[in-house]
């Protein structure tokens, strides 16, 4: 049946643009020919150490300049402000990084990240600890907690559990998995087999330096 007159039908799933959506990205070492991500979807990037996957994320994430076509639910990122685009398309790296002397003044968001950072396995004076005493898998869970709490359209997750325990490990991917259930789309770097398989349906790989996408789930 017609929508009635003035009422624009609403997009089905297939009109829908993806929530990312990217073409022909040049970094030094790889090209992404093709990539989609849909809303609440999860695509696992694979490829040897050293064949550019974390450039591609920065790439996405507008970290670096590459040339190319990245679409957010169908708007370029050059259409954007670069930091409105790094709020919504969140890069999380293997390193994060740390600039003030503790842990609180990192967290612009401290009532939306308290939550997570107690799920992540933290007391409440955290945001009092020195950041020159937290370990590296205490600086990922943090790193996570303060990019969750911005609350990003799209995640861009570099080897995320790679310093954690099987303990941490299992809370992350929980945390990833609700987000998942929101409609966040979420591109993961992991050289954990195990994982990839766990959280993403669909994997794509670096193959002679391009990554393109079939679309759609294998
Ligand atoms: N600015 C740059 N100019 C040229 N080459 C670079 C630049 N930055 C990084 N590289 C090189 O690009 C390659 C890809 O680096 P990248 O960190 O993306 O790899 P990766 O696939 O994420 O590796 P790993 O799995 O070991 O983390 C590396 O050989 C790196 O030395």
């Amino acid at each position: 049946m017609p929508a009635p007159s003035g009422q624009a039908d609403a997009p089905s799933e297939a009109q829908r643009p993806p929530r990312l959506s990217v073409r022909g990205l040049k970094t030094h070492t790889a090209t992404v020919e093709r990539l989609d991500v849909a809303a609440g979807e999860i695509v696992a990037l694979t490829g040897p150490s050293g064949s550019g996957k974390s450039l591609i994320l920065r790439a996405i994430a507008d970290l670096d300049p590459a040339p190319g076509t990245v679409l957010l639910d169908g708007t370029d990122r050059n259409a954007m402000p670069a930091p409105d685009w790094r709020r919504k398309v969140g890069y999380l790296a293997a390193e994060t990084g740390w600039w003030a002397e503790r842990v609180g003044v990192h967290f612009a968001a401290r009532a939306a990240a308290a939550p997570l950072v107690e799920r992540l396995g933290f007391p409440d004076d955290v945001w009092d600890w020195e950041i020159a005493r937290l370990s590296t898998g205490e600086k990922q869970r943090l790193g996570l907690a303060r990019m969750l709490a911005g609350g990003p359209e799209v995640l861009l997750l570099d080897e995320p559990t790679s310093a954690l325990d099987p303990e941490a490990t299992t809370s992350v991917e929980a945390l990833i998995e609700e987000r998942l259930s929101a409609g966040v789309a979420i591109i993961l770097v992991t050289h954990d087999a195990d994982q990839a398989s766990r959280l993403a349906r669909r994997h794509v790989t670096i193959r002679d330096a391009r990554v393109t996408d079939a679309g759609g789930t294998p």
